[in-house]
C-alpha cells in the first residue's frame, strides 16, 4: 500500500524520533551528532532548537522554498532533540493537539482570564 502524504509524514517523524531514542540510549557522542548534543544537555538542545527556529523564520520571509524545507527539517529535527532532553514524548504533544482539535484558536483566546 502506498502511504498518503500525511501517513509519509507521520511514519517519517516516528522513525526520526525513534533514531534519535536509540542515539540517546547508545549514547556514543564520538560516531553521533546527536548523541554528542544530548550529552551537553536541555540548555544546549533548547538553545540550538531557538538558534534553528529562528534560521527558519528568515527563510520564510526572504529565502526559496528550498531552504524553507532544509530549515524546516532542522528545526524538525532539533525540536525532536530538544524534547527527548527534556524527557517529553511526542505521544503527550499527540495528546495536547487532539485535545485542542475543533476549538477554535479565537474562542480558547476569549475564554482566558481577563488581566
Ligand atoms: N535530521 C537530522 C539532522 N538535521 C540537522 N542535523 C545536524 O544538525 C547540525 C546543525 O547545524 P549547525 O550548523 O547548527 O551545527 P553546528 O554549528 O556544528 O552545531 P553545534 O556545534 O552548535 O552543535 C548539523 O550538524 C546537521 O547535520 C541533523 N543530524 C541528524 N539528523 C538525523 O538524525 C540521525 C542520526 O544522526 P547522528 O546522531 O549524527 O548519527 C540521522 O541519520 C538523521 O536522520
Amino acid at each position: 500500500m502506498k502511504l498518503g502524504s500525511e501517513e509519509n509524514f507521520a511514519a517519517v517523524l516516528k522513525h526520526l524520533a525513534e533514531t534519535i531514542d536509540n542515539r540517546a540510549d547508545a549514547g556514543d557522542s564520538e560516531a553521533s551528532y546527536t548523541a554528542k548534543l544530548l550529552k551537553k544537555g536541555p540548555s544546549k538542545t533548547a538553545k540550538k532548537m531557538g538558534e534553528e527556529a529562528v534560521e527558519l523564520a528568515i527563510a520564510l520571509t526572504s529565502q526559496s522554498d528550498d531552504e524553507v524545507i532544509a530549515e524546516t527539517a532542522d528545526v524538525i529535527y532539533h525540536l525532536l532533540v530538544a524534547l527527548r532532553s527534556r524527557g517529553v514524548s511526542l505521544d503527550q504533544i499527540a495528546e495536547e493537539l487532539a485535545k485542542r482539535e475543533g476549538i477554535s484558536g479565537l474562542v480558547e483566546k476569549a475564554s482566558r482570564p481577563k488581566e
